[in-house]
């Protein structure tokens, strides 16, 4: 594969997004006309204040939520265009999504867990990632566990395999580490970066603090519905002033 092949597989942009919640005098305009890229193989974080349009902007750049104008390219696909039974083939062959909540089927161990996605759409198990992710997160003598049987990091951890184990073009996190303790938040971020350092992931993930973010190679920043500016290289230090000015 050459690099502008790679370059291409996980780039995500967005051009004028506009999404509006209701209407009339009562409408919220969440998105303003966001354009924003985020190119292959970076991490990414989006912060900004409360109601600042987070999380409408990262589930209209997923295709969990359809934005009122504007387009949304993954790769060379743009989700906008699509009608709802192409969105959900491109939503689950090449996206993967980390939630706070860490969703897992509460009936289905750890592996069924990360491999369901690929089972149901009859994709072909690659056994050799499968085992390279397992590793990295420290899962191997816990595939057999059901959710209830793991502890909130584990869950998560389970989470973040099942994101990454079909090779997505771009994984979506949205607060990964909002229900951990620090210290079992700091394995899921390190695992997110790693991700991106060491095979080459893109991720893009919305979070509230600071710390989570610096992990990050860069934050974008957002204010009513607009994007206001953005840090490479972030520190929480750096973060956290910026965050002030904005009213954070
Ligand atoms: N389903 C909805 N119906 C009506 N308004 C909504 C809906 N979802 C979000 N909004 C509004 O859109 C704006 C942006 O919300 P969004 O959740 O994207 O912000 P956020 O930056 O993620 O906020 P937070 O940091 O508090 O999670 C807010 O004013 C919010 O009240």
């Amino acid at each position: 594969m050459t690099v502008s092949q790679v370059e291409v597989r996980g780039a995500v942009s967005s051009r004028e997004l506009v999404k509006v919640y209701g209407s009339g005098p009562t409408a919220v305009r969440a998105l303003d006309g966001v354009s924003v890229q985020f190119r292959a193989g970076e991490f990414t974080a989006i912060m900004g204040p409360s109601g600042s349009g987070k999380s409408t902007l990262l589930h209209c750049l997923a295709g969990l939520d359809r934005a009122d104008s504007g387009t949304v390219h993954i790769g060379s696909a743009e989700l906008t265009s699509l009608n709802d039974t192409r969105l959900t083939r491109l939503r689950r062959d090449k996206i993967g999504f980390v939630f706070q909540s860490f969703n897992l089927l509460p009936t289905l161990s750890a592996e069924d867990n990360i491999l369901l996605a690929l089972r149901l759409a009859g994709r072909e198990v690659d056994r050799a990632w499968f085992a390279t992710i397992v590793d990295l997160l420290g899962l191997r003598d816990r595939l057999r566990h059901k959710p209830s049987e793991l502890s909130g990091g584990q869950q998560q951890r389970v989470a973040c395999a099942r994101a990454l184990v079909g090779r997505p073009d771009v994984v979506f996190a949205d607060e990964p580490t909002g229900n951990l303790d620090s210290r079992t938040g700091a394995g899921v971020l390190d695992f997110l970066r790693t991700s991106v350092r060491e095979l080459g992931q893109t991720v893009v993930m919305v979070t509230h603090d600071p710390i989570a973010a610096s992990y990050a190679g860069r934050v974008v920043l957002l204010a009513d519905g607009r994007m206001v500016g953005e840090i490479y290289d972030p520190t929480p230090e750096s973060v956290l002033s910026v965050l002030s000015r904005l009213g954070a």
